[in-house]
């Protein structure tokens, strides 16, 4: 517990003497700058802890609020607090439960801090000192906690939420606010947020990641999340049970350089059956994603106002039929059977993917990208090289299909949940874009936060399955022998899509078709690093 505190205050000395730095201003938060370039606060900013030293009285004048529950994570916040208060900070603790840890209360009273128990406690005056200092530490629950924030935790943190909402309104500062190792509230396991959760701007966690700080809509609400080395094993890059987050090495061992033995062949051909007369752009887009993770080739296939356009822009591109190492599926084909040729593709793709059609006719099993319109023609179960590349809203309309009562907001309140469903369901791997792109195969379970909230434009998602049909084209032979490295595949090409919008997007708004120009560039960083 002493190694937490103490790197708990050492992060906050550092967030504050940064603050302070950057701006010559206390470090309270203005909401233009509390948030992210992505409009999240932090989502997927991962960092190593920070070894500052706490020097002299670095905090001397900050005002700090201790929101304090019942258990260790309690503890860890009182003697975090009484550090802070020894280097000169004005501590306030609220204790919100009648007994809190006592050694680190005592600590805490050593240091001069000002307590507030329980029995004194009222919400108001919780949310007025809250509302005037510089960094709050939510210390209330940690990974002890199950549900959703009780009384009176519950109803502090609600009226703590509703008070930041109209701070921003207002466009009043709000302080710095430092989760004790997890926000308090989230579900710690799975990402849930069963009910009300303060906001951090940076969540210090011990000794690893926990799950809800990586998977959404939790991870939403941890901000940059600093893993603290409180004496236990440190896991190579944030993995916790079951859920892991690619790093760039193991991004850059999933993607295939090619060698002195290579033609376009062995690189890979990527057949795209995507776009309709009414939907061209989705076929140039998707067509993008694919020359620019680098086919050795691809065939476009559709009618002539599509692949004439794709042409237009890529003139590499092939628009005869042949076979193919993978297959991208559907991108601009309304699932309303308005263009019989693309569905007719479509289904003999799909043939071909699930294995009911002789290889003679199709060519062989082949790995498979399905996104939009394509998900509406799934007849047959489908093996884990199919890929499946729902948004929330399609997810829903695919569970749905498949007898679930789910909507939209359903998915995004539990994206894991949903995504796991989907892929026992249909036995494809199963990616669900979002903020933090969630990919399930039958192995771990990835999640990723690599782009700024600017990919949110349209066709974005059409130039990741390109870029995904490609990543899959060039490793064919090994996702066949191993199914499921199809995952693993998948979450590197929502990593490479995610950097590409960050280059392209360089702070501002930016085009699918910049994203996918972006993506040689970030490839041959990660070849290169
Ligand atoms: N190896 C470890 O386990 C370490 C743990 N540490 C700290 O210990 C914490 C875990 O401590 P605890 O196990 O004491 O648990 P917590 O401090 O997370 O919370 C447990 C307390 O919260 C109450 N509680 C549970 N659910 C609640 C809810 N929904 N609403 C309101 N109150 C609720 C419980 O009744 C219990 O009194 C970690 O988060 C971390 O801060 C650190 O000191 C570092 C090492
Ligand atoms: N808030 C966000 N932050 C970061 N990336 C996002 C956000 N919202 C969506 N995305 C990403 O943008 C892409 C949008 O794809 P999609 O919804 O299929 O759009 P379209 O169908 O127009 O191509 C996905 O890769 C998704 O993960
Ligand atoms: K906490």
């Amino acid at each position: 517990m002493d190694r937490a505190a103490r790197a708990l205050a050492r992060t906050v000395l550092a967030d504050v003497a940064r603050r302070r730095s950057a701006g010559g201003a206390p470090p309270r938060v203005r909401f233009a700058g509390s948030l992210a370039s992505d409009g999240l606060s932090g989502t997927g900013r991962v960092r190593p802890a920070r070894r500052s030293r706490a020097v002299g009285r670095a905090a001397q004048g900050v005002r700090v609020v201790l929101l304090v529950g019942p258990g260790n994570n309690g503890g860890d916040t009182l003697f975090a607090g009484a550090h802070l208060a020894t280097a000169g900070a004005r501590v306030t603790a609220f204790l919100v439960a009648g007994t809190v840890h006592g050694p680190g209360l005592a600590a805490l009273e050593a240091a001069g801090a000002e307590v507030i128990a329980r029995s004194e406690l009222r919400v108001p005056a919780v949310v007025e000192h809250v509302s005037a200092a510089d960094v709050v530490l939510d210390g209330l629950v940690g990974i002890g906690a199950r549900g959703a924030l009780r009384p009176p935790s519950g109803g502090i943190v609600r009226a703590l939420v509703e008070a930041r909402a109209a701070a921003e309104v207002a466009g009043s500062p709000w302080p710095w606010v430092v989760a004790v190792d997890t926000p308090s509230g989230i579900g710690v396991d799975d990402g849930s947020v069963p009910g009300p959760v303060l906001a951090a701007d940076r969540t210090v966690t011990f000794g690893a990641y926990k799950p809800g700080l990586l998977l959404p809509p939790a991870a939403h609400l941890a901000g940059a999340v600093e893993v603290a080395d409180v004496g236990l094993r440190r896991e190579h890059g944030p993995q916790v049970a079951g859920t892991l987050r690619l790093q760039d090495g193991e991004v850059s061992a999933v993607l295939r350089a090619p060698g002195v033995r290579d033609h376009k062949y062995t690189r890979g051909v990527v057949g795209v059956v995507a776009g309709t007369d009414k939907y061209p752009g989705a076929g140039v887009l998707a067509t993008a994603g694919a020359v620019r993770a680098g086919a050795g080739m691809v065939r476009a296939l559709g009618p002539a106002g599509v692949t004439d356009r794709i042409l237009d822009r890529h003139p590499e591109v092939v628009t005869a039929g042949g076979r193919v190492q993978s297959w991208v599926l559907g991108p601009g084909i309304p699932s309303d059977g308005s263009d019989a040729g693309q569905d007719r593709r479509v289904y003999g793709a799909l043939a071909a993917v699930t294995g009911v059609l002789d290889a003679e006719v199709t060519g062989g099993v082949v790995p498979a990208v399905i996104d939009a319109g394509a998900m509406a023609m799934l007849e047959h179960r489908l093996p884990e090289i199919a890929v499946l590349t729902p948004h929330a809203g399609e997810l829903a309309d695919l569970m749905r299909g498949l007898g679930h009562e789910v909507g939209r907001a359903d998915i995004e309140a539990e994206p894991v949940r949903w995504a796991r469903a989907a892929q026992r369901a249909t036995g494809a791997t199963v990616l669900l874009k979002g903020a933090v792109t969630v990919v399930v195969g039958s192995g771990v379970t990835f999640t990723q936060a690599d782009a700024p909230a600017w990919l949110a434009t349209a066709g974005a998602g059409d130039v990741l399955s390109g870029i995904l049909g490609a990543l899959l084209a060039a490793r064919a032979g090994d996702v066949l022998a191993d199914p499921a490295l199809t995952s693993r595949i998948a979450a590197a090409a929502a990593v490479l899509h995610g950097r590409a919008a960050t280059l392209a997007s360089a702070g501002g708004p930016t085009t699918a078709s910049a994203v996918a120009d972006a993506v040689p560039r970030v490839m041959a960083g990660l070849l290169a690093g």
